[in-house]
């Protein structure tokens, strides 16, 4: 790997400020984009303001570019010259699908074929990127009289992305050139502009949330532009953790291409570890763990939140495979371990609650399917109270993805609106006020999730390349239709019909 690994960080206590400093260089200035308001707070220092609600989604580097125009020139030629090399052979990665009007190569691979590009890449890494994300996103540790070095930050793997609008649109997609919605790999991401005029940039959903909740009354558009952060210029960055989830924004036919070096930065742990904590996250006392907001007894290491990245990772993979039907379970206690080692990751407790409303759904089939056996009474009402605790346990997790962790996952919202219908059904049956549920309450529930997901679906259509994106629009629409009926909103429900149609 062409990557240097963060020289030995060591620090001098500054207890005026109760922050450290590295004595090497000065730390890159950069300024926050929050989710409370959509304007940005700038600190340009390196004190740590501890945001109980997290808001802080991504920082903005501010002041000298990190890259210089000569050296951009230099990568962007490189670059050109490994395409012009390549053409039928771009390495396509895990975090980035390749669609028409998009290419992206990996770092390592051109500094293969040109190592003068290694010394700009060690400048880069040693004198901006490791002190940026230091002082950004790690704060220091207390108990470092000894001046243990922390472990190191290191590059886990870095990209340069380009997106050419035109190219899409020749292929036919007309918003033009753009990333799906995504989570990296690694724990931060050092995204830097190299070519384009401001157009492109990434969108963040932590941003959307704010700006649907804020400026109800604002155009589509706006509310998208306002959930896109660009850097100030060519050589600066965008920085964000690797959790965050984002997108790459069109880059639109007739706008210039746009090209991105794209760090993902994780902790080497190989040196003994001291413990770590992460800024703008509530603290814990807990030594070596982030706070899950909101839920004071679970926590998350550094290193869990990449180990449940890659548990994710096989669970998908289980389940694409051919043989994805005999995998469901391994696939599924992948998400409860990844589950176990983050539990503020919101697409594991998705899939959790996900299998665990299926197989509520599965047991009602097969009891609906005996119910002319001559079962004993007892056997039953275990039977149902099972089911009406997966039901139960199932959408509670699916609620906190919801309304918590992934408030903008489309697909999270349309299945949450379909398991409380099939709650609703199940309970139905089995006398419902056993249940404590009311058939108003829980249509509502589902039609207002369901509203939230098409909202959402407006918003980002188009813009956010997704396979059978039409289609699922279609079933979401007709989900929502069938609600609206039930409740007597016939015209509402007509609407959501000829919305699906068209
Ligand atoms: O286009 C962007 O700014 C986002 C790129 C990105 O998300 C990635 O390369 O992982
Ligand atoms: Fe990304």
């Amino acid at each position: 790997m062409p990557f240097p690994t963060e020289n030995n960080y060591t620090s001098t206590n500054n207890t005026t400020t109760s922050t450290k400093q590295t004595t090497q260089q000065p730390q890159p200035q950069h300024e926050w984009v929050t989710s409370d308001s959509t304007t940005t707070t700038t600190t340009t220092t390196t004190t740590a303001t501890t945001n109980n609600n997290n808001t802080h989604v991504a920082l903005r580097t501010t002041g000298q570019p990190l890259l210089s125009k000569s050296d951009i020139s230099i990568i962007l030629n490189a670059a050109k010259a490994f395409r012009n090399n390549n053409r039928k052979t771009t390495t396509s990665t895990r975090f980035t699908m390749q669609y028409a009007g998009n290419s992206d190569l990996h770092v390592a691979d051109l500094v293969s074929m040109q190592p003068s590009l290694q010394p700009i890449l060690e400048k880069l890494l040693h004198n901006q990127i490791y002190p940026l994300v230091r002082s950004a996103f790690l704060l220091p540790h207390d108990d470092d009289a000894n001046n243990d070095p922390q472990p190191p930050l290191c590059v886990y793997d870095a990209l340069i992305v380009r997106y050419d609008g035109q190219a899409a649109a020749n292929s036919g997609r007309d918003k033009g050139a753009s990333l799906p919605l995504h989570r990296d790999g690694g724990l931060f991401t050092v995204n830097i502009a190299l070519q384009g005029d401001g157009n492109g940039g990434t969108l963040f959903d932590n941003l959307i949330t704010s700006s649907t909740k804020h400026t109800a009354s604002h155009h589509d558009d706006d509310i998208i532009e306002r959930a896109i952060v660009h850097p100030l210029s060519p050589g600066h960055a965008v920085a964000h953790r690797s959790t965050e989830r984002h997108a790459g924004a069109p880059t639109k036919p007739g706008e210039a291409i746009r090209e991105i070096l794209v760090f993902f930065i994780t902790l080497r742990e190989t040196l003994p570890t001291t413990p770590i904590t992460l800024q703008h996250q509530q603290q814990s006392n807990n030594p070596g763990t982030i706070h899950i907001m909101g839920n004071p007894t679970q926590y998350a290491t550094l290193a869990g939140i990449e180990r449940a990245f890659y548990l994710k990772e096989i669970a998908a993979q289980q389940s694409k495979s051919p043989a994805a039907a005999d995998n469901t379970g391994t696939s599924q206690t992948c998400y409860q371990w990844a589950l176990a080692q983050n539990p503020s990751d919101g697409e594991a407790l998705f899939w959790v609650g996900y299998f665990q409303v299926q197989r509520a759904r599965a047991a009602h089939d097969r009891m609906v399917g005996k119910e002319d056996d001559n079962q004993h009474m007892a056997t039953v009402t275990k039977h149902v109270l099972r089911i009406w605790r997966d039901f139960d346990h199932g959408i509670q997790a699916l609620e906190t993805v919801a309304n918590r962790l992934d408030p903008c996952n489309i697909r999270s919202l349309a299945f949450l609106g379909s398991a409380y219908s099939w709650r609703w059904c199940f309970a139905q049956e089995c006398h419902p006020q056993q249940f404590g549920l009311r058939q108003d309450v829980e249509l509502g529930k589902a039609a207002a999730v369901l509203q939230r997901a098409v909202r959402l679906e407006e918003l980002l259509q188009g813009i956010i390349v997704q396979s059978e994106e039409q289609l699922f629009r279609a079933t979401l629409l007709d989900q929502l239709a069938e609600i609206l009926l039930i409740q007597g909103k016939v015209g509402q429900a007509a609407d959501c019909v000829e919305k699906a149609r068209s």
